[in-house]
């Protein structure tokens, strides 16, 4: 248990921006913010740094158990304490088998419990396979359903058809739960895929053009629609074009409880550097010519982006590796970089705002998924916060996830993540990390059901 911690003299990132304000601590929770406060048992110097509220990581693939190979809680979560992150909701796959039944979800969570550093929500699956599980995985805690539009890649979680989306969406209406989906179009990007095959095409170019812009474009306006005939909350997950943002945007406004997620790599690389890194930055939907990474930026710094989320999902390196681009696994190793990204491409270089720089990777994704404690450094809330040397250049070299192929490794970015406390402890402190066991299971704060 901590007693009276205070962290003294750093800049907190506030929802009105920066302010050089202390904060005190007791028993994890943040009890006082303000300036020249009185002394603490401990105190902590942050002079000098800026302090942000913990990353909540709305979208990542963590595969344990059944793929802990690929990445489990403990290297995953380490990756992401060392980019600032406290928060994290875990995807319902690649886990095997994935979380479509209350069973499987208690199972992740106990090894979440024991072997994650960070606290933590699980999304459960949405597939023709569990329509009739919803209810339970509602009632057990899950974070919201998350559905593919197109094939996931795994056969064991398929994508969810038209009927299917829209009654989960009525199910997760009637528990306050979100929607999440790929949203990529599924006869498209099959039809695609199988024309390129018939022809023996095997290159990064060739992969690229069966998922243009249209695939998405074409999902995000039936998930759109759906969640509108239903009145369910959508998350529209890793949407990689302006367009796309744009589009949900519309939406929003026409009153479609939606939110936008968009993920780091969609805002640091574009298809160029597909063909230079190749497996690394392979992911669905693909990385965008520069012009649509130029809309896309432009959505965002319009503010019609909500979430940042990393979409965290490796793979070992026999699935990374072929000649064909399309036999390789996609996914892309980003846990520990999202900040590292929306600092150095957001910030330094297009002025983005510190505060919308907090919104978009912690307040919006704690609010958006019911978690009250989450995302804000205001008294009441958990004491969960990232020191950052916000000038400070550094190459990308210490990486904490599971396999070495990382799109970020070298890269160089201002802002570096000195420690990361949750709750009052620090899980993270210049390259060394707490010992697990000390995470917590979040469930979504109760909304009314009408
Ligand atoms: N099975 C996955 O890990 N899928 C993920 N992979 C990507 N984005 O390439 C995803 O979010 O769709
Ligand atoms: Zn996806
Ligand atoms: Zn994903």
């Amino acid at each position: 248990m901590s007693v009276d911690l205070l962290l003294r003299g750093g800049m907190l990132v506030t929802p009105g921006g920066p302010r050089r304000l202390d904060l005190r601590v007791q028993d994890g929770q943040i009890v006082e913010v303000g300036e020249e406060l009185s002394a603490g048992v401990q105190e902590l110097d942050a002079t000098g740094l800026h302090v942000f509220p913990g990353v909540v990581d709305a979208h990542v693939h963590l595969n344990e158990p059944g793929r802990t190979d690929w990445e489990g809680f403990e290297t995953g979560t380490r990756a992401l304490a060392a980019g600032g992150a406290t928060t994290f909701l875990d995807m319902p796959l690649n886990s095997s088998p994935p979380v479509l039944t209350r069973q499987r979800l208690e199972e992740k969570a106990a090894l979440g419990l024991q072997k994650s550093l960070l606290d933590f929500g699980l999304w459960g699956g949405l597939t023709p396979l569990n329509l009739d599980q919803l209810d339970e995985l509602a009632q057990a805690g899950v974070i919201g359903l998350k559905a593919f539009m197109s094939h996931s890649g795994l056969d064991e979680f398929p994508a969810a058809d038209d009927l299917t989306l829209y009654q989960g969406m009525q199910t997760a209406r009637r528990h306050g739960l979100v929607v999440a989906t790929h949203a990529e179009s599924n006869e498209f990007t099959r039809r695609l895929t199988e024309l390129a095959r018939a022809e023996g095409k095997t290159g990064v170019r060739d992969y690229l053009a069966t998922r243009p812009v249209i695939t998405e474009l074409e999902a995000v306006q039936r998930a759109l629609l759906f969640a509108h005939e239903t009145g369910a909350a959508l998350h529209l997950v890793h949407l990689s074009s302006g367009e796309a943002v744009a589009l949900a945007f519309e939406g929003k406004q026409k009153g479609i409880d939606v939110s936008i997620e968009t993920c780091p790599h969609y805002l640091h690389f574009t298809d160029a550097d597909v063909e230079r890194l190749g497996a690394a930055l392979k992911c669905a939907p693909p990385l965008r010519s520069s012009a649509v990474q130029g809309d896309l930026w432009r959505e965002l710094l319009a503010g019609h982006v909500d979430v940042v989320g990393s979409d965290h999902s490796p793979a070992p390196p026999g699935l990374k590796t072929s000649k064909d681009f399309f036999q390789l696994w996609g996914g892309i190793s980003g846990a520990q970089s999202t900040l590292n990204v929306l600092l150095e491409d957001g910030h330094h270089a297009r002025r983005l705002p510190l505060e919308v720089v907090a919104a978009l990777s912690a307040l919006n994704p704690a609010q958006r998924f019911g978690l009250t404690q989450k995302g804000r450094l205001e008294v009441g809330a958990d004491a969960d916060f990232a020191l950052v040397n916000l000038h400070e250049s550094f190459p990308l070299t210490d990486l904490y996830d599971r396999w070495a192929q990382n799109p970020y490794r070298g890269v160089t970015f201002r802002g570096r993540v000195q420690v990361t406390y949750l709750r009052g402890q620090a899980v993270y402190q210049h390259g060394q990390f707490a010992a697990p066991g000390q995470a917590r299971l979040l469930r979504p704060a109760q909304k009314e059901s009408t």
